[in-house]
């Protein structure tokens, strides 16, 4: 575990004493986008066109906002599109690696051995986290994007016209309410319980924990009125809890001590966790190994003798009793 400080790999955990014992996520750095013909998009620069072959994907099996963007591939069709690489789910000192491993895909760009050095390839002097998901161009021999939000806004619709599966899960329309929903659902939740988990300070535990099981309780209240978070239609937003909740019983609830009450106490987000799991191409993108190897091997901090629960015992593929998939345009 560590980071970059001008091109230099340094083995450094959270300093969570400089923020009175709270876990603050760091701002991702690449933040150009894809666009279907290389004209800028929201952030970065332009030049990055939609096209089949030219993209990889490096992802952590384990890490649900790398997951998000491994749905999307699936959801899109872009499995043929987009290549992609696999770490190894522990993350140890000299932080994401290649070491091989059942279901690590090596870095066929560069032959990285860590995935700094792919961080290095674009920017020699680079310094700050190196994190996954990584959108790499092969023609510009750079990042495209390191940031996971922006990643799955591209997928959505960028390749739509070399080669994508229609489906549109963030509609002009309803995006105003996509981003609202998703704002909310990461401070309280995506990001909720990292910073229950990584608190370091008895109070902000508390807090963090509080705030997270009102908001679950909330979405709960949701869902029993509605199919989906916002309405009869899946969105975005659907996908950007579901890389949450899916890894809630198996981590979060131990590991991060968000034990409250287990997401399978949940009638409605238990379910809506099992409907979105059997989306066809989804479950592929579930790993439970790599995701409890990587928590409780890689954060010695809250588990000092790494050792990985033998449970629970989740049935994802139980009947998830919430009707027929809805028709997407
Ligand atoms: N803003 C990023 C956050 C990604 C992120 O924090 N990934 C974690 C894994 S779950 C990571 O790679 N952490 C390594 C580190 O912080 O050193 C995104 O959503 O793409």
């Amino acid at each position: 575990m560590g980071l970059l400080v001008d091109g230099e790999w340094v083995d450094r955990w959270y300093d969570t004493a400089a923020s009175a014992g709270r876990f603050v996520r760091s701002e991702a750095q690449f933040r150009n986008w894809i666009t279907p013909d290389g004209r800028p998009g929201p952030s970065g620069e332009g030049g990055f066109v939609a096209q089949p072959g030219r993209y990889h994907l490096y992802v952590s099996l384990a890490c649900p906002w790398a997951h998000r963007t491994l749905i999307f591939r699936a959801l899109k069709g872009l499995e043929a599109i987009i290549g992609v690489s696999v770490v190894n789910p522990h993350m140890a000192g000299n932080g994401w690696s290649f070491a091989p491993a059942p279901g690590v895909i090596a870095d066929p760009v560069g032959q990285a051995r860590h995935l700094y050095e792919v961080y290095l390839r674009a920017q020699p002097g680079y310094s700050g986290r190196v994190t996954v998901p990584v959108l790499w161009d092969l023609e510009r021999d750079t990042i495209v994007s390191n940031e996971s939000a922006e990643i799955i806004r591209m997928l959505n619709s960028a390749f739509d016209d070399v080669g994508a599966r229609p489906g549109d899960y963030a509609p002009a329309a309803l995006l105003a309410q996509i981003d609202a929903i998703n704002s909310h659902v990461y401070d309280t939740i995506n990001n909720g319980v990292y910073k229950a988990g990584f608190a370091t300070e008895q109070q902000v535990y508390e807090h963090e924990v509080a705030a997270l099981f009102d908001a679950l309780d909330a979405l709960e209240a949701r869902l029993s009125e509605q199919r989906y978070l916002l309405g009869e239609r899946i969105t975005e937003a659907d996908w950007r809890l579901f890389t949450t909740l899916v890894r809630f019983d198996a981590v979060y609830y131990g590991h991060f001590k968000c034990n409250l009450r287990r997401l399978s106490d949940y009638p409605q987000l238990w379910g809506h966790t099992r409907e979105l799991y059997q989306w066809p191409g989804v479950a592929a993108t579930v790993d439970l190994d790599h995701i409890k190897t990587h928590y409780y091997r890689s954060h010695p901090t809250i588990n000092p003798n790494g050792i990985v629960p033998a449970g629970p015992v989740l049935d994802f593929d139980a009947p998830h009793g919430r009707g027929h998939p809805v028709a997407l345009d």
